[in-house]
Order: C-alpha cells, then structure tokens, then sequence
C-alpha cells in the first residue's frame, strides 16, 4: 500500500528565519503521526505546508503517490483543523456537520442517515438543534470534528485541536478521535505540545528541533530517545508514587 502523505526535502524560510531544513516524512495509511517541538519550531508551517495554505521554498509533497506540491488547498482531499473550532454561526449543529455533504449535492436521504449517524456517534443527539453559541466548547469541537469527518477527507492535519479543553475533556476527545479515526479509516497528523497526548494518540511520532524532523516509527524509540523529554516527566511522576 503506497503511503497516505510522503514528503521529500521540503525547505522553508521566512525572510532570513530558516523554519524548516530538508523535511522528509512518510505517513503510513489509516494511521496517525503525532508532531511535537518547541513553541515556534515550525509544526504549524509544516501543517499548513502539507495543506497547502503555505508555500514551501522547495521539495516535494505527495498525497496517495500523487504530486500536490504545487496543488490549491481545496484539490488536496485534506482537511486542516485547528484549536478554535470555528462553526457556522448560523447553522445548527445538525446543518454544521451536514454542510460539506451539501456542498457535494449529497441525495437528501444518505445525508439525513449520515448526519444523524455522526450526530449519535459524537454524542450530540440531545443538542442537534442547538446553534454554535448554544455549546460548550468541547461540544464545539466535537461538532467540527463531525464536520470534517463527514466527508471522509484522506488526511486530517489537527493542529493543536484539544489546546483549549479541560485535561477531562481533552481525554474523552482523545479516545473518540481514536474511534471514529479508525472506523473511518482516516490517516492524520497530530500536532501537539503535551507529550503525553502525543503518545496516546500517535502510531508514530516526529519531532522537529532546529528545523529538522526526527521521526520515531515507534513509541519506543521515541521513548528511548534521551531528548525526548520524556523520561524526565516520567521521573517527575515517579517521585508521587
Ligand atoms: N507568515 C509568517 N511570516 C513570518 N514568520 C512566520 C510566519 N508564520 C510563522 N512564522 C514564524 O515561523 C516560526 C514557526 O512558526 P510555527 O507557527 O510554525 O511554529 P509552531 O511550532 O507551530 O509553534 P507553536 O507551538 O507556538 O504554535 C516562528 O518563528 C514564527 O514566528
């Protein structure tokens, strides 16, 4: 099976500030690459890279073994979703979630079932009529996942999607993420700060320092890695047992 997201040298710069230096990655099918670094080390560029939002200096970027390098965002068959969910003020939370299938002129019947599915999926079934201002913000959250999920894109890019939650309803999205990422079978990559959230929800992880990606085919070498800084939280924990 050809990988989901392959990237080749990918160079980028912002006036003399080298963000990112000869980016190679592979993304497997059906699963998900966590990305972690420091404030400012360039996981968003390279998200929005991969979007197609940003421009890269040079390199190649492949998506089902075809060239988007210089592809517009919306031919991408990704989905780029960041920490503010941003809904629809004027649509309700069934009409959030059933937007992209209008857009594709989706047969009123499937839709209905699809929208109706996804809403019970997420939990959402007593607040479909609600508008954006009604909902939490992990209900929020939750419905834009709905959103992008609906239309099953290939790729999922989620930058920092669970930055804003309490860490109890950061854990349930986590878990349902997971689900709903496997029943569709949709392939990601997960930036995130918390290390801990990186393990949890990656298969594999990469992390950039100084503008170069280091990617771990397993969580244990990426364990195992000593700058990882992992085992330092470990030992933090440790010291409560
Ligand atoms: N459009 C832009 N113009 C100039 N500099 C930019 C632009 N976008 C990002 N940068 C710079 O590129 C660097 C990487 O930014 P980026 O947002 O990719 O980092 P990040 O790893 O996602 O950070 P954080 O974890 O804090 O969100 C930063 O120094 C930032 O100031």
């Amino acid at each position: 099976m050809k990988p989901i997201l392959n990237i080749q040298d990918v160079s980028k710069s912002f006036g003399k500030e080298q963000i990112l230096s000869h980016i190679d990655l592979t993304l497997e099918q059906n699963t998900v690459l966590s990305l972690v670094g420091s404030s400012g080390s360039g996981k968003t560029t390279l998200l929005k890279i991969i979007a197609g939002l940003e421009t890269q200096d040079s390199g190649t970027i492949y998506l089902h073994g075809e060239e988007v390098s210089n592809m517009k965002p919306q031919h991408r068959n990704s989905i780029y979703l960041y920490q503010e969910a941003l809904l629809f003020p004027h649509l309700n939370v069934f009409e959030n979630i059933a937007f992209g299938l209008r857009l594709r002129k989706t047969p009123e019947a499937l839709l209905k079932q699809k929208v109706t599915e996804m809403v019970s999926f997420l939990g959402m079934e007593t607040h479909a009529t609600k508008m954006s201002h009604q909902l939490s913000g992990g209900q929020r959250q939750r419905v834009s996942f709905g959103r992008a999920m609906i239309i099953e894109p290939s790729l999922l890019l989620l930058d920092e999607p669970f930055g804003a939650l309490d860490s109890v309803t950061r854990e349930k999205m986590q878990v349902l993420f997971k689900d709903l990422a496997k029943q569709m079978q949709i392939s990601a990559v997960f930036v995130t700060h918390d290390l801990k959230e990186a393990i949890v929800m990656g298969d594999s992880i990469g992390k950039i320092t100084k503008g170069e990606l280091t990617q771990f085919s397993d969580l244990k070498s990426f364990y195992n890695d000593k700058d990882s800084g992992i085992k330092k939280e470990v030992e933090f924990w440790k010291q409560f047992n």
